[in-house]
């Protein structure tokens, strides 16, 4: 089914399919939903998915220091992504994820259970799905998106920044829930990096044709700028016009 959209202002001119990785606090999320919003795109945050499923192996009582127990139950918890970058949704059973899978609790967890063949298998099936069902283009954001989810993606960006740099930025926003001083963030931060790019399965890694964007001392503004620029090069014909007709059909929520 064919409908006109409203866009935003500039508009990628053809399904493009944007791969974005880093290690946390880089300003993937952010980065990412800017980007998608201004051109038009769809948006997943496969973060956000194994933080659900994470959520879900804790509220079921399933040791997530287990591997075993953790492949087992893999398949159980249904998962849903919206990829609208306006409202970025998750649900776990039908029951909205997107406050507790920000816990440090599940933050906590997290890499032990991403690390599992068999979550990874699953998710990086949801994600493909995803992927493919959007008929207008979509950026998608994690740590093996250019290397294993979609490596066939248009446009591949890898985010780094300083661990002083990223630890700062988490712990602005953490101030008044759950926060850590600075030493405890840039510490927690350093052992999920090890523990995601020392994985044996799709480890968190740079894409070898991805563009290292280096955000320490950038604007979250210039690195959107940036990527958007990018964006537009590899579809072909700068910006393009404020309205467009895209293929809505099979579009996740
Ligand atoms: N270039 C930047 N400069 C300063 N702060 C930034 C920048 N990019 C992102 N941030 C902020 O840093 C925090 C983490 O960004 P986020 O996009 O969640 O990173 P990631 O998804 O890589 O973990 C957010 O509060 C965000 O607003
Ligand atoms: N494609 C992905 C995305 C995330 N993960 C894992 C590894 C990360 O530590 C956790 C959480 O990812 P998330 O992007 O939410 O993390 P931050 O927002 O950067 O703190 O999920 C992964 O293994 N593969």
């Amino acid at each position: 089914m064919f409908v006109t959209v409203e866009t935003a202002a500039r508009t990628a001119p053809a399904a493009v399919i944007v791969a974005i990785d880093g290690p946390s606090g880089t300003g993937k999320s952010s980065t990412s939903k800017a980007v998608a919003a201004k051109l038009g795109l769809r948006y997943l945050d496969t973060g956000a998915q194994y933080r659900a499923i994470t959520w879900w192996m804790l509220n079921n009582g399933v040791d997530v220091a287990d591997a075993g127990a953790v492949a087992t139950a893999a398949a159980k918890p249904s998962i849903v992504s919206g990829t609208d970058p306006e409202r970025p949704a998750i649900t776990v059973d039908g029951a909205d994820a997107s406050a507790p899978i920000r816990t440090q609790a599940v933050t906590a967890a997290v890499s032990a259970v991403s690390a599992v063949p068999e979550v990874r298998a699953r998710m990086t099936d949801l994600q493909r799905e995803i992927a493919r069902s959007t008929g207008r283009g979509i950026v998608v954001e994690g740590r093996d998106i250019g290397t294993t989810v979609l490596p066939d993606a248009d446009l591949k960006i890898f985010l780094t920044a300083s661990p002083e740099a990223r630890a700062a930025r988490r712990s602005g926003e953490l101030k008044g829930k759950e926060a850590a001083g600075l030493d405890a963030t840039r510490e927690a931060l350093a052992r999920r990096d090890a523990a995601d790019s020392g994985r044996t399965v799709s480890p968190l890694a740079k894409a070898e044709d991805a563009h290292e964007v280096d955000t320490t001392e950038l604007s979250l503004e210039q690195v959107v700028e940036c990527v958007v620029t990018l964006v537009e090069q590899v579809a072909g014909d700068g910006p393009a016009p404020a309205t467009g007709t895209a293929d809505r059909a099979g579009q996740s929520a």
